[in-house]
């Protein structure tokens, strides 16, 4: 597509089949797979953070291929350099990532996803010690050759904030630009069964030409949707069935009782291979950037009084739930959903759809939407606003790991998503509203959004080139207690006083 195309020909005239994907979204939900190349099933934060730097420059198999030059960018795993391929001079971002679990996660989905127009492309990788499966190296994992991408969405919601080039805010024409790219690069993820579970507008990355793509699957994860069906009558052989695969428009429905039993991951990409091939998508031509500048993060007040709520807090017996096979403590905190905050380990794609949800907040209100201290904060925050979770708000919620364990005091009257978006018209609210609501399964899936009619309404999204695409912020890339990721989730961090009264079952805190 170039920029003067159409921007989002599909949204016309589809019909939208809600029904149907809810029903899918619930089907989806449950069964997790972990990938480990490596065969370890450990979840990002269970190890400690690597700090040491693999000492790219050293590798002569990656030096021969690509000059490298600045340190971009550095997050909780990696160490990000700009570099250029010396065979043509593409323009390349080498990731040093120093987590194998995570080098994993972001190898595979990116295998995955090759191809997907909103995914930043994965040109190239290499091991550390020349193989994946070199149990000797327990540090420094892999790196990454990536496209460049030379800035991100943070950087285009502090620059409106902050009136770069005199020009506050974002047209709505362009919010609804980013929105529909982020959609569907979110739409492709979930249509191949890849759970992003970070994302958050630093992760989004821009080109030049204001070409949107997520990046940073470091900790992505793959529902498990590729199944045997039973030998029947129907299906003498007993193999794999197409139809029963990750496209969306194919109900993951089992008429058999019997449970689905998981297939190989080698036959897994496969299968993945061959459905790429037969539902084609968009190829990815690679872009120049022009600018190389250090990550950000946005920042906000956090001293709100309102969202101060008082809680109490029920020691479990018999100490952590060690039944779960996924972590909890993904993402980051700001983007975080409940279901995750209250101890889920039973989670799909809806955490992406929160998510997705507090971004367009952002985008909209150029303010986090909320922006939390601690995780019990994170929670206050969002019963402040959405008002308690209840069976009724979110069926099963009591059943979340630790729904038992913190409780809110009784919020009379919840501000409402409209507190936090003022002067913002009543379908963007709306639309904010399908994503950032207590129970996962009422949220709109991307594919849904893609056919709202928000983005079919005037202002139009506005073409790629006529995007705004400010140069990357330059600032502060050490992890913030909102953006970064692990490590920082203190539950009294940056609290002011708090009174503690002992209780018959625990114990009570109020914020003062
Ligand atoms: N393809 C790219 N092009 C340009 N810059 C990039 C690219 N990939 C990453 N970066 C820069 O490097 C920084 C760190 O990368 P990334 O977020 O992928 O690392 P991480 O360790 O997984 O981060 P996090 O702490 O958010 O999990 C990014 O914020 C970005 O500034």
């Amino acid at each position: 597509m170039t920029n003067s195309e159409p921007f989002f020909p599909s949204i016309i005239g589809q019909n939208n089949n809600n029904n149907n994907n809810n029903k899918k979204k619930k089907e989806l939900t449950l069964v997790i797979q972990s990938w480990a190349v490596d065969g370890r099933s450990h979840d990002p934060m269970d190890g400690p953070r690597r700090t040491k730097s693999w000492s790219i420059h050293g590798r002569t198999e990656i030096t021969s291929l690509y000059e490298i030059s600045d340190r971009i960018g550095s997050g909780a795993y990696a160490d990000v350099y700009r570099g250029r391929r010396r065979s043509d001079g593409l323009d390349v971002a080498l990731k040093e990532v120093h987590d194998r679990q995570s080098a994993s996660r972001e190898i595979e989905a990116l295998q995955v996803l090759r191809g997907s127009r909103n995914v930043v492309d994965l040109v190239d990788y290499f091991w550390s010690g020349g193989g994946d499966d070199d149990e000797d190296d327990d540090g420094d994992a892999a790196v990454l050759v990536l496209e460049f991408l030379c800035t991100d969405l943070a950087s285009v919601i502090r620059d409106a904030k902050e009136g770069g080039d005199g020009r506050f805010g974002i047209r709505v024409g362009e919010a609804k630009a980013w929105m529909v790219q982020i959609l569907r690069g979110v739409e492709e993820c979930h249509r191949c069964s890849v759970v992003h579970r970070d994302l958050k507008p630093s992760n989004l990355l821009i080109s030049a030409d204001g070409v949107l793509k997520l990046a940073d699957f470091g900790q992505a994860i793959m529902l498990q949707v590729p199944t045997f069906i039973p030998m029947d009558d129907e299906n003498p052989q007993g193999h794999a069935d197409e139809n029963v695969s990750h496209i969306p428009q194919q109900p993951l429905v089992q008429d058999d009782p019997q449970e689905p039993k998981p297939i190989c991951e080698a036959d897994y990409l496969q299968e993945i291979d061959g459905l790429k091939a037969k539902y084609p998508m968009e190829t990815t031509s690679l872009q120049d950037g022009d600018t190389s500048c250090l990550a950000t993060c946005s920042t906000s007040d956090v001293g709100d009084v309102a969202f101060k709520n008082s809680y109490y807090f029920e020691p479990e017996e018999g100490g952590l739930n060690e039944h779960g096979e996924l972590t909890s403590c993904v993402g980051t905190r700001w983007f975080r959903a409940p279901e995750l905050l209250y101890g889920s380990t039973d989670y799909g794609q809806e955490i992406d759809l929160w998510s997705l949800g507090c971004i367009f907040a952002e985008l909209l209100s150029l303010e986090p939407l909320f922006p939390g201290t601690s995780d019990i904060d994170q929670l206050s925050r969002i019963i402040t606003v959405l008002g308690n979770l209840t069976e009724e708000s979110y069926p099963g919620c009591s059943k979340l790991p630790d729904y038992g364990k913190i409780f809110f005091e009784k919020v009379e009257n919840p501000l409402g998503l409209e507190s936090r978006m003022p002067n913002r018209s009543r379908s963007e609210i709306q639309l904010v509203k399908k994503l950032v609501c207590y129970d996962p399964m009422s949220r709109a899936s991307a594919e849904e959004l893609l056919e709202d009619a928000y983005f079919i309404e005037e202002p139009l999204p506005v073409p790629l080139n006529e995007l705004r695409v400010p140069p990357k912020s330059s600032g502060n890339d050490e992890i913030s207690p909102g953006y970064g990721g692990f490590g920082s989730d203190s539950e009294f961090d940056e609290f002011g006083g708090v009174d503690v009264v002992t209780t018959e079952k625990g114990f009570s805190i109020q914020f003062l």
